[in-house]
């Protein structure tokens, strides 16, 4: 049974090694015979430099004449072990040569039986080593011309000696003794010293042992006949045995059994129970040293039958086949194509505390505030009990407690009237401010501090952050650094008027993600219609970007294209939830984790699977130009690519419930509003108002589905993107960007839609509008149902096929050969 599933794993535990092997070329074949040889080399070369040991002397004048044929070395392979032997004794290592020849027939053997390549490699380093040490230890003894050293050995220890003196190359020597102990063979002080004690307790246990037997043979017990109490001296030395076999656990449990046998013998009685532990120690110590065969034989009576006690021989735990597989290669690690891949330092992102020197509030201002506060309130009959300012970046949140009594909607509804006093922009009235019994009143500071990307991103709470997509947004109102997880969102909208910090958002959250996650781990796919904003990111391309295959830049600002990417977005997606399946798990980081855990075999299509982090900027445009065949799979992506790892990031500047929909908003809880110009538009936003009270420049709200929070965006310009994006861009990257599945929608022809299953799903629909009009024309439909050029011009070839409008007539449109809705019915009911 054993066996078997030792086979098992063997033949199992090859796979990933054929496909190591794959990258060298040397076929079975190859490797027999250039292992025979290497064997054999081996073997010649031993001999040869056995006997230049004998003959150097003589042969030393063959050597030059190589070429001449009739010279004779004394050599036992002439005059090639000759010449090798000069060159790797004399000129080379001295004795320690003979280091080369049992190398060269190991690597033989290593060939000959397709060994571990790896193990081989460790044996020429560390032979390699030993060989030059050996070789320069004997430096010290050799005389000028001998074979003890060689000369590389005797010149090296000869240049060290005039270096660093006698005493320095012997202390160079034995640190690289040390090291060879340490590493090589593994020995630490601890195990040093951990041996040490375990023999010396071993001898002590001995001795103990020894002398307790003694003591019972002298004092047996004289109830006992003579046949038992041999037996008993028997199943005495077998504990004895057994615990020598465990010397290293010599724990209490044991010596209370030692000592309850003592007990029962002292009494008298004979206990011939001694339990399976007694006899091979502790099950989770039971090691090699467990006596093979025991036999129980009296000697008093030779003619009493012996007892063989069979042992039994400990099962090999083979364990799963990953559970190797990560012993032998270690766990999977995605980050090893670009190993060396160096994250952006933070001196790339500028330091804007230097000129403002952090927060700073006018103590003035506070006062001033905090009286007008107190007196619009009293001039309203709102007494206050209490009030408090906690100084933000940009705002001066003033919590207020109210004297009992006093109704929250009172002071909600003098929220304008508060805001003209203070005559400031961005009053927003929290009331009351969730989680508290207080009221908040946000005013914003006469002089607003910058909330630097350089602060967000050497945060503790963003360095430490455990998070799949750890996004620094930018300070709450209390100075606190805001960090949340893109892949807990899991999708975000961010919408806001022109110009109040929609782009700065975007970098703000893209650099957030360059300065914590590896180019293996995350991907981007970035829609840019306005062509400039995210330009400076093709630069890392192949690093950080996804694109379609065949398409040049990765950065998408057609509008055509993007519905390529998105519908091959959705193949990625449901391609995903197939390998999640087969590995019958929930989500990409389980799934992940099992990847590099060697749980899931790439042969079977498994692979590492990076975020997808899907931008959309200027979402509104893409909407109204591309309608419905962009909605579509946004809304499938929203709703179910969370668990496959791909996370959409979608902007717009107009906040109007056409381009933020209901299914849109539905599957998106995490939103966040820059300054808009109206309650209607933060409403559409937020589902509540105060994104118009906001006062720009990076001043944002953020919902995640219940509460709203005011945070100021983090800023990073442009010049800081840049050389961000320049330092990533300057290092090794993978041959291409990461690709996506091709999506062949669009080229696919008409020849394929003519085909009734393969009809559009807005065919009833066109052909409906077409025959109304009684006008065959793509734009047309592209208008009334909101689609786009190619979608309407399938739709169009499809009308043909199914016989409502007539062929292609170059300018004109096409014309319609069914005259009404009637007919048209009773057509499409009898296809
Ligand atoms: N977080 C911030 N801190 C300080 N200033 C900011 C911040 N965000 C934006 N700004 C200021 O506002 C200006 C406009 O920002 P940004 O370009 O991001 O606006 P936008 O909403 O993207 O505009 P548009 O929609 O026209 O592209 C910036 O140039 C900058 O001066």
């Amino acid at each position: 049974m054993a066996k078997k599933k030792v086979s098992t794993k063997r033949k199992t535990t090859k796979k990933p090694k054929t496909s190591l092997k794959e990258k060298f070329t040397l076929s079975r074949q190859q490797k027999v015979v250039l292992g025979t040889f290497l064997f054999f080399l081996g073997i010649g070369l031993f001999f040869a430099f056995v006997s230049f040991f004998f003959n150097w002397k003589i042969d030393q004048s063959e050597i030059s004449q190589f070429y001449n044929r009739t010279s004779s070395p004394k050599n036992w392979l002439s005059k090639f072990g000759a010449t090798v032997s000069h060159f790797f004794i004399f000129k080379g290592f001295g004795i320690s040569a003979l280091i080369l020849p049992v190398l060269t027939s190991l690597t033989g053997v290593y060939l000959f039986f397709d060994l571990n390549k790896k193990k081989l490699f460790g044996f020429w380093f560390w032979g390699g080593l030993v060989m030059l040490w050996i070789s320069v230890v004997l430096g010290f003894v050799e005389k000028d011309g001998g074979l003890l050293a060689g000369i590389i050995g005797y010149e090296t220890n000869d240049f060290l000696r005039d270096y660093i003196g006698f005493i320095g190359t012997v202390l160079v020597l034995a640190f690289f003794a040390i090291v060879y102990i340490v590493v090589r063979l593994r020995y630490t002080p601890e195990k040093i010293s951990d041996s040490l004690k375990n023999t010396q307790r071993a001898i002590a246990k001995d001795f103990e042992v020894t002398s307790e037997t003694n003591n019972k043979q002298t004092v047996s017990t004289p109830t006992s006949d003579s046949t038992s109490s041999s037996i008993k001296e028997k199943i005495d030395s077998i504990i004895a045995k057994s615990k020598d076999a465990n010397k290293k656990q010599e724990d209490k449990k044991q010596n209370e059994k030692e000592d309850e046998i003592k007990k029962d013998n002292n009494a008298g009685e004979i206990t011939l129970n001694p339990t399976i532990n007694d006899f091979y120690g502790d099950p989770n110590n039971r090691n090699n040293e467990i006596p093979e065969k025991l036999i129980i034989k009296s000697e008093d009576n030779p003619e009493d039958i012996a007892m063989e006690v069979e042992t039994t021989v400990e099962e090999e735990v083979v364990g799963d086949l990953s559970a190797k597989l990560v012993k032998d290669f270690g766990e999977f690690d995605p980050k090893l194509e670009l190993g060396n891949y160096k994250f952006p330092a933070i001196t790339l992102l500028k330091d804007y505390t230097t000129q403002s020197g952090g927060i700073t509030i006018d103590q003035g201002e506070l006062e001033e505030n905090k009286n007008r506060i107190v007196e619009t309130l009293k001039n309203y009959k709102i007494e206050i009990a209490q009030i408090k300012a906690t100084v933000g970046p940009t705002v001066t949140l003033y919590e207020i407690v109210p004297e009992a009594g006093i109704r929250i909607s009172k002071i909600k509804n003098l929220e304008d009237d508060i805001a003209l006093s203070l005559a400031a922009l961005g009053i927003r009235i929290i009331a009351p401010i969730p989680g508290k019994g207080t009221i908040g009143i946000e005013v914003p500071n006469k002089k607003a501090t910058i909330v630097s990307m350089r602060s967000a991103i050497s945060s503790s709470k963003f360095q430490n952050a455990e998070m799949e997509l750890p996004l620094s947004l930018g300070k709450t109102i209390s100075n606190e650094t805001f960090v949340v997880d893109l892949a807990k969102m899991p999708h975000l909208l961010m919408a806001g008027a022109t110009g109040q910090g929609k782009s700065v958002g975007l970098n703000a959250i893209l650099t957030s993600l360059l300065y914590k996650k590896h180019p293996a781990e995350v991907k981007f796919v970035l829609v840019d219609p306005k062509k400039v904003e995210l330009t400076l990111f093709n630069k890392i391309e192949r690093h950080y970007l996804a694109k379609l295959p065949d398409t040049e830049e990765a950065i998408i600002t057609d509008n055509t294209k993007v519905i390529n990417t998105l519908n091959s977005l959705c193949i990625e997606m449901d391609a995903r939830y197939d390998l999640l399946k087969q590995a019958m798990v929930r989500n990409i980081k389980e799934y992940n984790a099992k990847f590099k855990a060697r749980k899931l075999n790439p042969e079977n299509g498994h692979k590492f699977l990076p975020y997808i982090v899907l931008v959309v900027d200027e979402f509104a445009d893409l909407i109204m130009t591309a309608g419905k065949e962009v909605e579509t799979p946004i809304a499938r992506l929203a709703q179910l690519a969370r668990a496959i790892g791909i996370h959409l990031i979608i902007a717009t500047q107009r906040p109007s419930v056409n381009v933020i929909t209901g299914m849109i908003k539905a599957n998106f809880p995490a939103r966040i509003a820059f300054r808009v110009t109206s309650k209607i538009d933060s409403r559409t936003i937020l589902d509540t108002g105060g994104a118009d009270q906001l006062i720009g420049r990076g001043d944002m709200l953020y919902t995640q589905g219940n509460d709203v929070v005011r945070i100021q965006c983090a800023f990073v310009d442009t010049p800081e993107v840049e050389r961000i994006t320049d330092y990533i861009g300057s290092q090794k990257a993978y041959p291409d960007a990461h690709l996506l599945p091709e999506y062949l929608g669009e080229e696919s022809g008409t020849s394929l839609d003519i085909d009734k299953k393969d009809r559009d799903k807005l065919f009833a629909e066109a052909a409906e509008v077409i025959v109304t009009a009684q006008q065959g024309s793509a734009s047309l439909l592209q208008r009334k149902l909101k689609l786009g050029y190619n979608r309407a011009g399938r739709l169009i070839d499809q009308l043909e096929a199914a016989g409502i409008v007539g062929p292609f007539e170059g300018s004109k449109a096409r014309q319609v050969l069914v005259p009404d809705l009637i007919s048209l019915q009773q057509l499409l009911d009898n296809e």
